[in-house]
């Protein structure tokens, strides 16, 4: 399939950075600067931050995402959000199964699948992300790392919902070290994912579906990075906390 007809995403994960009122300070600048994106533009925000930034980007191209969110409808769930009221505020997407989940806060790939599972029965749309360690890369089974992710964090994931979830590739060793994967690299392992969906689903399911590269992606290096047949865009954390250097990546995802 031409990478063409497939979505461009580029989502930024603002991680635990910027409280309210500096949310809409980034928000007002970066609006302004990505109004005519050739692409879609997602900003993925502390929960504290959601009301703030779907008010300032009312009426604007940039789409609101979460960091996270719970598999239950409600309960007892000390300090977790469910999926009902995210989407009751008015939030489109939701970061799942980051390797900051999954290093500090005991994320498994059930867990995640139980995620992903709620985000979209809730019409939710998870941004999955999966990615192998330095180690496992230096054990060259990074290939079976990312097979064994995708297959059960989309496990009875249907074809249908699977329209709906966009796929993060983002090397551990990558991510807020300042070590990108290079293009080819992220090539290699983004191709190795779509070749994953198109066996558990089939080719045109894989041909349709969004992966993004993330890890140190940045205004210098996402030309390249972006060109790439199999990453069709990027989940960006450090770089989108500065509007001028966000908008840039969205420039380079939008050519
Ligand atoms: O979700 C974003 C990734 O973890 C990448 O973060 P980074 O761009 O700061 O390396």
């Amino acid at each position: 399939m031409d990478k063409s007809k497939r979505k461009a995403i580029i989502a930024g994960n603002w991680k635990m950075n910027k409280t309210p009122k500096e949310a809409k300070e980034l928000l007002n600048a970066i609006t302004p600067l990505v109004k005519d994106a050739g692409c879609e533009v997602i900003a993925c925000v502390p929960y504290v931050d959601l009301a703030t930034a779907l008010e300032a980007t009312e009426g604007t191209n940039v789409k609101i995402g979460a960091e996270n969110c719970h598999w239950a409808e409600s309960g007892a769930f000390t300090g977790e959000i469910s999926t009902g009221m995210l989407k009751e505020m008015g939030v489109e997407y939701v970061v799942l199964g980051h390797s900051e989940r999954r290093q500090y806060f005991g994320e498994t790939d059930e867990t995640v699948n139980k995620r992903t599972k709620a985000a979209l029965a809730a019409g939710l749309k998870p941004i999955v992300c999966v990615g192998e360690l330095l180690w496992e890369r230096e054990c060259d089974i990074t290939e079976e790392v990312i097979a064994r992710q995708i297959k059960l964090d989309l496990f009875n994931v249907t074809e249908e919902e699977l329209k709906n979830v966009v796929i993060a590739y983002e090397p551990v060793w990558a991510i807020g070290t300042g070590k990108t994967a290079t293009a080819d690299q992220a090539e290699e392992v983004c191709s190795f994912i779509r070749a994953t969906i198109a066996k558990l689903y089939n080719q045109a399911a894989a041909d349709a579906v969004t992966i993004q590269y993330g890890g140190s992606m940045n205004d210098g290096n996402a030309d390249e990075l972006l060109s790439k047949t199999n990453v069709d865009g990027g989940l960006i954390g450090g770089a989108s906390l500065v509007a001028e250097k966000f908008a840039a990546i969205v420039k380079a995802a939008s050519k």
